[in-house]
């Protein structure tokens, strides 16, 4: 990789409430991908001549033009083979939803080809988007799980890939025969995804129990074992619908909670990510704090299947890691910046019920999609902020008429208007209520440039 040098202003989240916006900087990055150094007030200097850095290549942004790179987004939960279906949901609610549309939809991945259109389809779109972190559900089937994890790492995308386990309740036609070979073939593809990236440097494989109805207590005491024995990070669901907590109750009636399920059978560690934590109880909450297991907040999804509305507020209050995800294709987009705005509109839902302090704000919907999603994923000493040291994953963001000379846009231009009296602040808002995968003139993971709107290069 060549070592490159980027010109341009750089935002990234300073904490929960707050946005670092520096309108003249410049970063380097290193032939590894990380970053070398960071400079803070370029404007009218001349470049610095680092040493070693001579010959370095340039990028810099185009006078009339905003760009905003420095966002690295995770998505912390994604169904990559339930991308064909996004916003194909009627009235469903999700036990019928997972009947009608998803499974029907998943089982379909044993056709591998079928498999590689869409995986390259979803993979492709996602980095349009500006995600430079996935937590991928795939399916049962093992071939196409792990060509999922070949496309992730070919087109360089940051992913944790997972071969989703489900042994009772869902159709003969989608299951696991048994515990046993639900093991087996997860641990077939996590010996694949070895053989592509023995450090994990891109591709990590993630246990994937589907939801704990799904899976009968020996699977999910056995997925706990291979847990504990490869650290191995896990992700499931937790608590998204009523119908599904009763369920639990009924399926289980030994466990104390939803979450006692996951506890006891040992799949409630500091490496354990659920997705929704709807409709937990506070005694629930403390213990996923304890075991400083994460959530992924998915709020189109819940919005779409009316599973409820998630209090972000009181989990952040708690001391709970909190990152977003699209839920894709419960939720209909593959857009981090759209679940932005749904989780602050669901936000002042919860608000008009409990009070004002349950809104996020702009820069609070940032941080889970930036540095929540990085600590989700345990990986907040290598993304999601621009510190010497980190990765360069960043997407870099225009917004408002663009010069097409400058960036190549072909005049299709997004949506965001800027007027030119706007603060970085009111910029930044424009973009998030308005902005879409237009925006995202280009990606970068690991320094490598994984996307790209045609007619801009580096
Ligand atoms: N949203 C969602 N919830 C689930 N619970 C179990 N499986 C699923 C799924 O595929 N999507
Ligand atoms: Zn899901």
């Amino acid at each position: 990789m060549e070592k490159t040098i980027y010109i341009a202003p750089f935002i990234h989240c300073e904490s929960l409430t707050e946005l670092d916006v520096c309108p003249n900087g410049m970063i380097g990055v290193g032939a590894d991908g990380k970053i070398a150094f960071v400079r803070r007030d370029m404007k009218g200097r001349q470049l610095p001549v680092e040493e070693g850095w001579e010959e370095a290549k340039v990028v810099s942004v185009g006078e009339n033009c905003f760009f905003f790179p420095g966002f690295w987004v995770v998505d912390t939960h994604i169904h990559a083979s339930q991308y064909p279906n996004a916003g194909v949901f009627g009235k469903s609610t999700l036990l019928d939803w997972l009947n009608t549309y998803t499974f029907p939809l998943e089982s379909s991945f044993k056709d591998l080809d079928k498999a590689a259109r869409i995986y390259n389809r979803v993979v492709a779109r996602t980095l349009s988007h500006g995600t430079t972190t996935a937590c991928y559900y795939a399916t049962v089937h093992v071939p196409a799980t792990n060509l999922l994890a070949d496309i992730c790492h070919s087109r360089g995308q940051r992913a944790f890939v997972g071969r989703v386990c489900m042994d009772r309740l869902s159709p003969e036609w989608y299951r696991d025969e048994s515990t046993e070979s639900a093991v087996n073939d997860t641990k077939a593809s996590i010996d694949h995804i070895k053989q592509i990236d023995p450090e994990y440097e891109l591709i990590t494989p993630i246990i994937t129990p589907r939801f704990a109805p799904s899976c009968t207590d020996a699977t999910l005491t056995a997925l706990g074992k291979l847990h504990h024995e490869t650290d191995l990070p896990v992700q499931t669901h937790i608590s998204e619908n009523k119908s599904e907590c009763q369920l639990v109750k009924e399926l289980f009636p030994h466990s104390a909670s939803y979450t006692d399920v996951y506890d006891s059978t040992g799949l409630l560690t500091s490496k354990t990510i659920l997705a929704h934590a709807v409709h937990l109880s506070r005694d629930e909450r403390k213990l996923i704090r304890e075991r400083k297991a994460k959530i992924s907040h998915c709020p189109a999804s819940n919005t779409a299947l009316t599973s409820g509305t998630a209090k972000v507020r009181t989990m952040l209050n708690e001391g709970l890691t909190v990152g977003l995800g699209t839920d894709v294709s419960g939720g209909y987009t593959p857009s981090l910046l759209a679940q932005c705005r749904e989780a602050i509109f669901v936000s002042r839902h919860v608000a008009m019920d409990h009070g004002d302090d349950a809104k996020l704000s702009v820069e609070e919907a940032l941080y889970l999609a930036t540095r929540g999603g990085a600590e989700v994923v345990g990986l907040q000493d290598r993304i999601g902020g621009f510190e010497v040291g980190k990765d360069w994953d960043a997407q870099m963001v225009s917004l408002g008429p663009v010069v097409p000379e400058t960036v190549g846009l072909d005049g299709r231009e997004g949506l965001v208007e800027v007027f030119g009296g706007e603060g970085w602040e009111e910029k930044i808002a424009k973009w998030v209520y308005t902005g879409d995968d237009r925006n995202t003139v280009a990606v970068w993971v690991k320094g490598r440039l994984v996307h790209c709107r045609e007619g801009w290069r580096p």
